[in-house]
């Protein structure tokens, strides 16, 4: 695909829905007693692959549009599935999913894609073992496919080494199904926390304490109404592209500002950014707001510790906002970023190369130096991560001459009308 260059970026646009948001909805439902309606569902491609693994276990749901209603079945209702669940690209659909395929006593197989199949599952297959699960898979259960027998478990009091919210899911939504035992989850850094707020709107009982996240097996959920807000990891492509293409104002519409997540808003205050959060509404289980931005001056900044889990997705693009900043940013503390859907430090530092940012990757993280002209006429790759394809789609607005996205239709994962939204703002 041929990216051309923006003479500025001006408008509104309504974000697509959040996609952690969308998944737990879609699975919530699925085992909560009574019907779920969820508006703002994002129909991205990982979404569709939690409905489709939970279709094939029974469960009736109905998308129209951003419309979808989930026939709930109960905890111990879904049903063992006669086919493969494939989880296509999305880490979330397989690790939440391997928590609740714990607690049912049926066998099922899990697969993914290629890249699902290179991402390590044993930090969510070793703990659900502990509880009683029966997992197999490639190297113990670390890779997909996996294979499950779930049954009865027993409640853990599980130290991760990772903050993950993945892990975090699973041994929570684990936990849900034990005989009313108490299962507890302790992580390094608060990762964030969509399982908790929404299993508390299913009408669970969910205790925080610090970094523990604790919950009492055997209690039901009961259907809910869930509005999805904006996706704050897809808003933050139109953020940065904001603050860095000449001649842009850009309004976010009703995105989601859940503080375990906002960490791209603190990151562009630090840069000296431009952005105003407004209209913010705090009634629903999630904060949501309006954000505006206009082209700014940007500096160097750390990014680094407790920050990095509330933007760890939104690293790729911020790399590209650094090359844009006067001075150095340093990433650090952010290894998780090898084992997403690329190895995301080699992947933006490789291909922002390309373009000529000055960017290094280092064993944590990366250190880009600002500011860089970009140049165009290259053919860069998203690899098969979306990420990784807006964050150079949006590079692309920056150079004189075009660039070759190859690879542009992995971004269908998590923003399907990215380019529409990015065609109608474009001056
Ligand atoms: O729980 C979630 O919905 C997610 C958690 C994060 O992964 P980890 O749990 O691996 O940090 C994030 O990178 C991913 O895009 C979505
Ligand atoms: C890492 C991501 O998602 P997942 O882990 O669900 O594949 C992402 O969306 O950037």
């Amino acid at each position: 695909m041929k990216l051309h260059s923006s003479r500025g970026l001006q408008g509104e646009i309504q974000i697509p829905g959040d996609k952690s948001i969308s998944h737990r909805a879609v699975m919530f439902g699925s085992v909560a007693e009574g019907k779920t309606v969820i508006t703002n569902f994002l129909n991205g491609a990982d979404c569709l692959s939690t409905i489709s693994c939970f279709k094939k276990m029974g469960v009736d749901i109905t998308v129209d549009g951003t419309n979808v209603e989930v026939i709930g079945k109960g905890l111990d209702g879904l049903q063992e599935p006669a086919d493969i669940l494939d989880a296509g690209n999305s880490g979330t659909t397989t690790r939440l999913i391997l928590g609740l395929l714990a607690g049912t006593p049926f066998h099922s197989c899990l697969i993914g894609d290629e890249s699902i199949a290179k991402r390590p599952m044993s930090r969510v297959t070793d703990p659900l073992k502990q509880m009683g699960a029966s997992i197999d898979g490639r190297e113990n259960g670390n890779f997909t496919p996996i294979s499950i027998r779930g049954g009865s478990l027993s409640g853990i009091s599980y130290e991760s080494k990772v903050a993950s919210a993945q892990v975090k899911s699973a041994i929570l939504l684990a936990g849900l199904c034990t005989n009313g035992e108490r299962t507890s989850i302790t992580e390094p850094h608060k990762s964030r926390d969509h399982t908790e707020r929404m299993l508390k709107s299913f009408g669970a009982d969910v205790e925080e304490d610090g970094l523990t996240v604790s919950i009492k097996g055997g209690q039901k959920l009961k259907a809910a109404q869930i509005e999805v807000p904006g996706d704050i990891s897809s808003a933050a492509f139109f953020l940065a592209a904001g603050a860095i293409v000449p001649n842009s104002k850009l309004v976010l519409k009703r995105v989601g500002i859940n503080p375990t997540r906002s960490g791209i808003l603190d990151v562009l205050e630090k840069m000296g950014a431009d952005i105003k959060v407004t209209e913010v509404e705090t009634a629903s289980f999630e904060p949501l707001a309006d954000l505006e931005i206009e082209t700014s001056d940007l500096r160097g900044t750390t990014i680094s510790g407790d920050l990095i889990p509330k933007l760890i997705d939104e690293i790729p693009i911020i790399a590209l906002m650094a090359t844009q900043a006067e001075g150095k940013t340093i990433i650090k503390d952010a290894e998780e970023l090898k084992v997403k859907e690329t190895n995301r430090i080699d992947t933006v530092v490789n291909e922002l190369k390309k373009l000529g940012a000055d960017i290094e990757a280092t064993e944590d993280g990366m250190i880009i130096r600002g500011k860089t002209p970009l140049i165009g006429g290259a053919e860069v790759s998203s690899h098969g991560d979306h990420r990784i394809g807006m964050m150079l789609s949006i590079a692309a607005c920056l150079t004189e001459k075009p660039v070759e996205l190859a690879h542009a239709d992995a971004i269908n994962v998590s923003y399907p009308q990215f380019f529409n939204d990015l065609a109608r703002v474009n001056q």
